[in-house]
């Protein structure tokens, strides 16, 4: 079976710098070309998939759109999920990183963007950016709802949703593609390539390129990941 991660194509926080996270900001031009022509390598590729999955971010369900539509799938079933949100970047949420560097230190700045276990300041009671003011995960359950999250933390609130659905499509025999985040599919590449907690640190996914797996139902990645 294919599994295929596609980064979101550059969102306009991408653009300006700035830690995103769960702030729900959108593709730019270049954004929506980089997804297009992500689809376009799909198709051809010849990758037909059978189901696909996102996140309830826009810059990652719009690139989900472009890709499928350049592939020529847009009639797949979708599957949103506020698990595959990317890494929420807490208080830091909407600061420039080149400025939180120069006040905090490139030192300080890269263990916040890149360690395995160290989450950024979380954000406070009262603070309007809390998931639990935002009506779309008002389903959930407060506890599950971050302030912030470590790589760590990713993985664990990514890894239920894997165990749960993804993984039971590919079981099934079913091709899947995924449209996510920086974060959140370094957490799954993590898991999926078994890449040490250290590794992990150089692990950098581009905006909008195809990553290719090939699986099999036993969850065995049959050859390294090909990306175009
Ligand atoms: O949330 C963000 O700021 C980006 O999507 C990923 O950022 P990072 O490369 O700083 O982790």
């Amino acid at each position: 079976m294919k599994l295929v991660l596609v980064r979101h194509g550059q969102s306009e926080w991408n653009l300006e710098n700035k830690f995103t996270g769960w702030t729900d900001v959108d593709l730019t031009p270049k954004g929506v070309e980089e997804a297009i022509a992500g689809g376009k390598k799909i198709l051809e590729e010849g990758i037909l998939f059978d189901v696909a999955y996102t996140s309830f971010q826009k810059r990652a369900i719009k690139t989900l759109n472009y890709v499928l539509e350049a592939c020529n799938q847009i009639y797949l079933p979708v599957n949103k999920t506020w698990r595959l949100n990317e890494r929420h970047y807490g208080a830091l949420q909407g600061l420039n990183k080149a400025e939180t560097a120069k006040k905090y230190g490139d030192e300080q700045v890269h263990i916040w963007r890149r360690s395995f276990d160290i989450a950024p300041p979380f954000l406070e009671d009262g603070d309007e950016r809390l998931p639990e003011n935002d009506r779309r995960y008002a389903s959930l359950d407060k506890k599950d709802l971050p302030r912030g999250e470590s790589l760590k933390m990713t993985i664990e609130r990514v890894l239920p949703y894997w165990d749960e659905y993804i993984s039971k499509d590919i079981k099934a025999g079913k091709n899947v593609i995924i449209a996510a985040h920086g974060n959140s599919l370094r957490a799954l590449v993590k898991y999926l390539l078994n890449i040490s907690d250290e590794d992990i640190l150089d692990l950098n996914i581009s905006t909008g390129k195809p990553l290719v797996f090939e699986i099999d139902k036993d969850l065995n990645i049959i050859e390294s990941p090909k990306s175009w």
